[in-house]
């Protein structure tokens, strides 16, 4: 079943999303993906693959993926995060990973997590759902 995956990466961790999504492009390949605006045209120029991109994440474009989140459309985030340097949207950044946790969306915010959430035998088994809270 095609699950609908955001792909966000700080500028220092553009490079790390943009090899692990080429170490995994025959699986994301099978997937909706959208991103940010500049991670996702460099997602889109290194794999081939169409990509939606919504605004860059300084103009808004985490915020639209939280919407997504809200209007339970969106089913993992793979958010490399820089832990390093300041953003000056870090509100929003806070608010897209809180929203994951309010939704229970799998999120990946390093290489390691993103590998064990892709290679997961849940992640293309038709039969797994996770639960959606109530509220
Ligand atoms: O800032 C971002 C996520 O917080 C990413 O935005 P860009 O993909 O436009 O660089």
């Amino acid at each position: 079943m095609q699950k609908n995956l955001a792909l966000v990466a700080h500028d220092h961790k553009k490079p790390d999303l943009i090899r692990w999504a080429q170490a995994h492009k025959e699986i994301l390949a099978k997937h909706h993906l959208v991103a940010t605006g500049t991670t996702g045209g460099l997602l889109a120029d290194a794999l081939a693959l169409p990509v939606f991109r919504y605004k860059s994440g300084p103009l808004g474009g985490d915020q639209q993926i939280g919407a997504l989140i809200a209007e339970g459309k969106l089913d993992a985030l793979f958010f490399f995060w820089d832990p390093l340097n300041p953003a000056p949207h870090d509100p929003d950044v806070k608010a897209l990973l809180r929203l994951c946790s309010v939704w229970n969306v799998p999120v990946a915010c390093n290489e390691s997590s993103a590998d064990l959430i892709i290679s997961s035998p849940r992640f293309e088994d038709p039969g797994y759902q996770r639960a959606i809270p109530e509220y």
